[in-house]
C-alpha cells in the first residue's frame, strides 16, 4: 500500500467513510448503470464488487467508530465535522450518508440514544437540493422517519409526530403501530384503571334532524382527530339481541379470529339481513356521525376473554396501498361492562376509554383532506377480570361527498 493511502486510511473517520462508500454506494451506481449505461460498465461494477467491503465490514467499521467514541469519550458531532480529539484533517468530515449509516448501525444495536445523535447529524448535513447525489439508502424522508420512530420510542410523541409528518409520503402505517412501546401502552392501560371522566359533555341535537327530538349524550374527548364518546346510545334490550345473534354464530365466534399475534379475541360479522335491529343501529351510527352507511362493513361483534387484547393499529388502510376507498370513521359500541381492564387506548392522544355497557366511542380515522390521521392509532388493553363484548362499525369515505367533503386546506390536512 503506498504512503498516500496509508496516511489517508490511518484516519479512522476517512477509512470509515471509504468503507461505507464502497459498501453502499456501488449499489446506486449499479442501479443507475443498468438503466442508462451499457451492460459492460455494469459487468465491471459487479466484477469490482468482490474487491469491495462487505456489509459485515461496514458493520465492523461502524463498531470501531463507536469503540473510539466510548474509550476516548469523543463527541459524535465533532467526529461528524471531521475533528478527532481536537485534531482536524481536511476532508475527514463525515457525510450525511456516513452519519446515517452510523445511525442505522446503532439503531440495530438497540443503542437508540446514539442512533438519534447520528441521525440528527445526518439531517443537518443533508442537502435537499442535491438529492440525486445520495445513495439509495437515504433521503430526507427516511432520516425523518427513523427520527420519528426514535422520538416515539422515548415517548416524545409530539416531536415524533413532527418527524413522521416531515416524512410525508413515507409509509407511516405500521411504523407508529410497531414502535409505540410496551412502556407507553402499559402506562395508558394501567391509567385506565383509575382514570376520571373527561367531562366535556353536551347533548348532540344537530348531526341529523332526528336528534332534535332525541338528542344523544356526547362527551368530547379530542378535537383533532375527532373522538367522542356517546353515553346510553344502545339499549340493554338491543345489546341482548345482538349477543343472542352472536350465539347463532357460536362456532364462528369460537373459532374465527382466535388467537393471533394482533388480536386475541373472537369476532363475527352481523349481516344486514339478520334483522331490523341491524338497520336501526346503522341509523343510529348515522345520527352519531352524520355519515352515510353506504358501503360500510357489516357490524363486527368481538368478544375478548381474560388477556384478550388488540395491538396498536389504525382502522384506516395504509397510504402505500394507494386506495381511494378508506375507513373514514369508526363507531365502537361497548356491549358489556368489564370488571377490570379491557380499555380502548389512543396512546398518541393520551386517551384511554374504559368499557361501559351502552356507550360508544366514535372517531374520524381520516383527516379532512382524506388521508389517514396517524394519531388515530389505538389498541385494546388486555382484559384482567371479566368478558368484553364490543361491536364495531367501520364507515367508508365513498358516499360521504356531500356529508363530509374533502378539504385539502383545512387545519388538519
Ligand atoms: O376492542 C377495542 O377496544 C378496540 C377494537 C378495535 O380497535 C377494532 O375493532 O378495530
Ligand atoms: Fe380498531
Amino acid at each position: 500500500m503506498n504512503l498516500y493511502f496509508k496516511t489517508y486510511l490511518s484516519n479512522p473517520l476517512k477509512s470509515f467513510a471509504l468503507i461505507r462508500h464502497q459498501q453502499q454506494d456501488w449499489q446506486k451506481w449499479a442501479l443507475f448503470m443498468s438503466e442508462t449505461i451499457g451492460k459492460e460498465h455494469l459487468a465491471y461494477a459487479h466484477e469490482m464488487r468482490s474487491e469491495l467491503p462487505t456489509a459485515f465490514d461496514l458493520q465492523e467499521a461502524s463498531r470501531s467508530i463507536e469503540l473510539l467514541i466510548t474509550y476516548y469519550e469523543l463527541n459524535p458531532n465533532e467526529l461528524a465535522s471531521g475533528k478527532l480529539l481536537g485534531y482536524s484533517q481536511p476532508g475527514a468530515a463525515l457525510s450525511a450518508m456516513d452519519c446515517y449509516a452510523l445511525g442505522m448501525f446503532n439503531y440495530f444495536q438497540k443503542e437508540y440514544t446514539k442512533a438519534e445523535i447520528w441521525l440528527n447529524a445526518s439531517l443537518l448535513k443533508y442537502d435537499s437540493s442535491q438529492e440525486a447525489k445520495y445513495s439509495i439508502f437515504i433521503n430526507e424522508k427516511s432520516i425523518h422517519k427513523w427520527l420519528g420512530i426514535l422520538s416515539i420510542k422515548r415517548r416524545e410523541n409530539s416531536l415524533g409526530m413532527w418527524h413522521i409528518n416531515q416524512a410525508k409520503t413515507e409509509h407511516y402505517d405500521g411504523i407508529l403501530e410497531e414502535h409505540i412501546t410496551m412502556a407507553t401502552l402499559k402506562e395508558h392501560c394501567a391509567a385506565s384503571l383509575q382514570r376520571p371522566s373527561h367531562l366535556h359533555c353536551r347533548y348532540n341535537n344537530w348531526t341529523t334532524p332526528f336528534l332534535r327530538i332525541a338528542p344523544l349524550k356526547m362527551e368530547e374527548l379530542s378535537i383533532d382527530p375527532f373522538v367522542v364518546l356517546y353515553h346510553n346510545v344502545i339499549y340493554d334490550s338491543e345489546i341482548e339481541w345482538f349477543l343472542t345473534q352472536s350465539f347463532d354464530y357460536t362456532p364462528a365466534l369460537l373459532d374465527y379470529g382466535g388467537f393471533s399475534a394482533h388480536r386475541s379475541g373472537k369476532n363475527v360479522f352481523i349481516e344486514l339481513e339478520k334483522g331490523e335491529l341491524v338497520k336501526t343501529i346503522e341509523m343510529r351510527v348515522t345520527d352519531m356521525s352524520g355519515l352515510s352507511m353506504e358501503g360500510s362493513d357489516d357490524l363486527s361483534l368481538i368478544n375478548y376473554g381474560i388477556g384478550g387484547h388488540y395491538i396498536p393499529h389504525h382502522d384506516s388502510f395504509s397510504e402505500e396501498e394507494n386506495k381511494t376507498e378508506d375507513r373514514i370513521a369508526t363507531a365502537l359500541f361497548y356491549l358489556s361492562d368489564v370488571e377490570l381492564g379491557g380499555a380502548t387506548t389512543f396512546p398518541l392522544l393520551n386517551l384511554t376509554i374504559s368499557p361501559e355497557k351502552g356507550t360508544a366511542v366514535l372517531w374520524h380515522n381520516l383527516k379532512d383532506s382524506g388521508t389517514p390521521h396517524p394519531k388515530t392509532v389505538h389498541a385494546a388493553c388486555p382484559v384482567i377480570v371479566g368478558s368484553k363484548y364490543v361491536m364495531t362499525k367501520w364507515i367508508y369515505n365513498m358516499d360521504q361527498i356531500f356529508r363530509r367533503p374533502c378539504q385539502a386546506n383545512s387545519l388538519n390536512s
